[in-house]
């Protein structure tokens, strides 16, 4: 297998310099290819390269934030030879923390990879986007829309950014009305503050809007907030760290599903896939059951 490395050269240099250390240590004396991103869009071209060459199977080693991640997995999905190992070197990296028993350590230890734990990982799509972790509409969308603006100016702070993103977004209007349709089931239409479909069970530096998500389950867990006011979305901000605000059935429907319609009356709505913000019209969010092969790290304790 053909070990690749797609670096976004834009992390933490730390951990950057670390990685390519232990690279030369690891992988002494082995062919191995190092791709540097060199700005949006970069990674996913990249992945797409290896996923059009079927002739071999390929390790593609991730090497950066969910940014670079979300890229690549946009360019290799459903490429049944491409295997793909996260290396953390983001700020947030969200997505890792998925993995129970797994720390963003453990992700960053190449020698964990030589007998690696494969698994098969369901991606969420939006109007033919994949995302892997997590999209979401409304509210939230201010949040990360601003969360990347301040990334930008202080690179370190993981869920910090996005505090400080709620914050600012609290002046924005806080939601929108919408009908939905979640498999067979019809939802008319409804003010809502946001809605995440969710993958992974984190978002936005830590914030957990489904805490049951799972991987690998073919299914969506979808968490819905009702309208909140100002002063009870700064206090339910908590609860939503840690997963507890579903018990508040008052104010958030949870549920689970495999496809989902968002009339959105033919109006563009910003939306939130993995932290990157997009515009769609009337989006139908799917979950595409194992689409991508991760291959995780084998910890030795
Ligand atoms: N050489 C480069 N220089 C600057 N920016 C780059 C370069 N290569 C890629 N990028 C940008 O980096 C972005 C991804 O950065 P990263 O992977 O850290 O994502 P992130 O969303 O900040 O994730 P996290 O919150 O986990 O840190 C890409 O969207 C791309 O625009």
């Amino acid at each position: 297998m053909k070990d690749v490395f797609i670096i976004n050269p834009k992390g933490q240099k730390k951990e950057q310099l670390e990685l390519i250390h232990q690279i030369q240590e690891v992988f002494q004396g082995r062919r191995i290819i190092i791709e540097k991103t060199n700005g949006p869009g970069h990674a996913r071209f990249i992945a797409q390269k290896y996923a059009l060459k079927t002739e071999e199977p390929v390790h593609l080693y991730v090497c950066g934030g969910d940014g670079t991640l979300h890229e690549v997995v946009n360019g290799m999905a459903q490429a049944p030879h491409i295997y793909l190992s996260i290396l953390p070197i983001g700020t947030g990296n969200d997505f890792i923390k998925s993995f129970e028993g797994l720390t963003k350590r453990d992700f960053l230890d190449l020698s964990a990879y030589q007998d690696a734990i494969e698994m098969d990982c369901d991606l969420l799509k939006v109007n033919g986007e994949y995302a892997l972790n997590s999209v979401s509409i409304g509210f939230d969308v201010h949040v990360a829309d601003a969360a990347n603006k301040t990334k930008k100016i202080i690179p370190k702070g993981g869920i910090f950014h996005y505090t400080l993103g709620m914050l600012t977004s609290l002046c924005k209007p806080l939601g929108e009305t919408y009908a939905l349709q979640i498999d067979q089931e019809r939802f008319e239409p409804e003010f809502y503050t946001f809605l995440v479909f969710a993958n992974g069970r984190f978002y936005g530096g830590g914030y957990q809007p489904c805490p049951a998500a799972l991987l690998n389950d073919g299914e969506m867990d979808i968490c819905l907030v009702k309208k909140v006011s100002r002063t009870q979305i700064v206090s339910l901000a908590k609860l939503y760290e840690r997963g507890e605000h579903i018990h508040y059935p008052d104010l958030v429907i949870s549920k689970k599903g495999k496809i989902v319609h968002v009339d959105t009356e033919n109006k563009e709505v910003k939306m939130n896939l993995d932290g990157e913000v997009r515009s769609f019209k009337n989006p139908t969010i799917e979950i595409e059951p194992h689409a991508i092969h991760l291959l995780l790290p084998n910890k030795k304790d």
